[in-house]
C-alpha cells in the first residue's frame, strides 16, 4: 500500500497557483490551499465558480494548465495509478448502466483496488441494506447517491472527495448522510466536500474555502467566516413598488443584493439598514415586512461572493 511521502502532520493535499482553462474560459484562476490529514475541508461558491474543476485536478481527472498539485506528496497526473488508490471520488452525476445491480457495481469497483472494503458492511453503512440485487436504474435518487458514496469508499481511500453529495436529498436523508460523513471522518479519512449548503458546511467542515470566479475569496473555519460577517446586517423586505437593484448596490456599505420571490435581501456593513430605508423613502417606496438579521454563514457567503447560497 502506498504511504504518503509528505511529512507526518503535513498537508495531505497541496495546491499552489492552480490554473485550469477551457478554451477562452479560465475556470480556475490561481487557486492555492492546503488540506491537512484528517480534516473535513469544504468548497463553497456560486455555480460555475470552479469547485468541481479544482477537485477533479486534485483527483487526477483533469490536468492543470498551471500550478502545482500534490496529493500525499504525489503528482496526480504523473502518479495517476497510485492516486486512484489513495483518493475516492464521488461524482456529481452517476453514469452506471441501468441494468447493473448494486452488488455488481461494488464488485466491479472493488476489483480495481488492492485492499477493498467489505462490500456488505459498506452497503449497510450507507443504508443500502436489502438493495444488493436492485438494478441501478431502479434505485431512487437518494439511493443512487448513497451508492455513489459507497463506490467512492470501496477502495478504503485516505481521501474521499464528495461533490454535492446531498444535493436533491430530503432533509432527513441529508441529515443521515451528514452522520455518515462524520463516521467516515472519525475513521481518519480526509474529506473534501463540495457543497451549496451553508448549513452542511457549518456542521461538517473544519475549514471552508469560498471560491468565486475561479479565485479563493476566503479560507477559514466556519466560525471565522461568520466572524468576518459580524458587522454585517441582513435586511429582508418586500418593496411596496418595483426597486432597481442598482439603486441599492450603489449605497455605501452594501455588499450584496439578492431577490427571493418578491422580497429583497440586502447585505451590508455599518448603518446599512438606515441607508436602505433612506434610499427607499426618497423614492416613496416602503419596506414592507422588514426584518434585520444577525449574520450566519449564508451572510458571510453573500458578503464574500455577492451571491446568495442555495437553501436546502
Ligand atoms: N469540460 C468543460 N468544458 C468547458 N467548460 C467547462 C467544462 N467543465 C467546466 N466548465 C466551465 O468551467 C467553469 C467552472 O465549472 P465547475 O463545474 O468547476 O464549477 P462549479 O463551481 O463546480 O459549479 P457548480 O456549483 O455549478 O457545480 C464553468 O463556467 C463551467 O461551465
Amino acid at each position: 500500500m502506498v504511504r504518503d511521502q509528505a511529512g507526518a502532520g503535513g498537508p495531505i493535499i497541496e495546491v499552489a497557483g492552480l490554473v485550469k482553462r477551457f478554451g477562452e474560459l479560465v475556470a480556475v484562476d490561481g487557486l492555492s490551499f492546503d488540506v491537512d490529514e484528517g480534516e473535513v475541508f469544504g468548497f463553497v461558491g456560486p455555480n460555475g465558480a470552479g469547485k468541481t474543476t479544482t477537485v477533479e485536478c486534485v483527483a487526477g481527472l483533469r490536468a492543470p494548465d498551471e500550478g502545482l498539485v500534490r496529493v500525499c506528496g504525489l503528482d496526480p497526473q504523473a502518479d495517476r495509478d497510485r492516486i486512484r488508490h489513495l483518493v475516492g471520488m464521488q461524482l456529481q452525476s452517476s453514469t452506471l448502466p441501468d441494468r447493473l445491480k448494486v452488488r455488481e457495481a461494488l464488485w466491479l469497483y472493488a476489483s480495481f483496488y488492492p485492499n477493498p472494503a467489505d462490500e456488505r458492511a459498506l452497503l449497510t453503512e450507507v443504508g443500502l441494506d436489502g438493495r444488493h440485487d436492485r438494478r441501478f436504474g431502479k434505485l431512487s435518487g437518494g439511493e443512487k447517491q448513497r451508492l455513489s458514496l459507497a463506490l467512492a469508499l470501496i477502495g478504503n481511500p485516505r481521501i474521499a472527495i464528495l461533490d454535492e453529495l446531498t444535493t436533491g436529498l430530503d432533509p432527513q436523508a441529508r441529515r443521515d448522510t451528514w452522520a455518515l460523513i462524520e463516521r467516515i471522518r472519525d475513521r481518519g479519512t480526509t474529506i473534501v466536500l463540495v457543497t451549496h449548503y451553508m448549513e452542511e458546511a457549518e456542521r461538517l467542515c473544519d475549514r471552508v474555502a469560498v471560491v468565486a470566479a475561479g479565485r479563493l475569496v476566503a479560507l477559514d473555519t466556519p466560525e471565522g467566516l461568520i466572524k468576518r460577517a459580524e458587522d454585517t446586517e441582513r435586511i429582508t423586505f418586500r418593496p411596496s413598488a418595483e426597486v432597481d437593484e442598482s439603486l441599492l448596490t450603489a449605497l455605501p456599505g452594501v455588499t450584496g443584493v439578492a431577490r427571493e420571490g418578491r422580497r429583497l435581501i440586502v447585505t451590508g456593513t455599518g448603518d446599512v439598514a438606515a441607508q436602505v430605508i433612506g434610499a427607499l423613502t426618497a423614492r416613496q417606496v416602503q419596506a414592507l415586512d422588514l426584518r434585520i438579521d444577525r449574520p450566519t454563514l449564508d451572510d458571510a457567503f453573500l458578503a464574500l461572493t455577492g451571491h446568495p447560497s442555495d437553501q436546502p
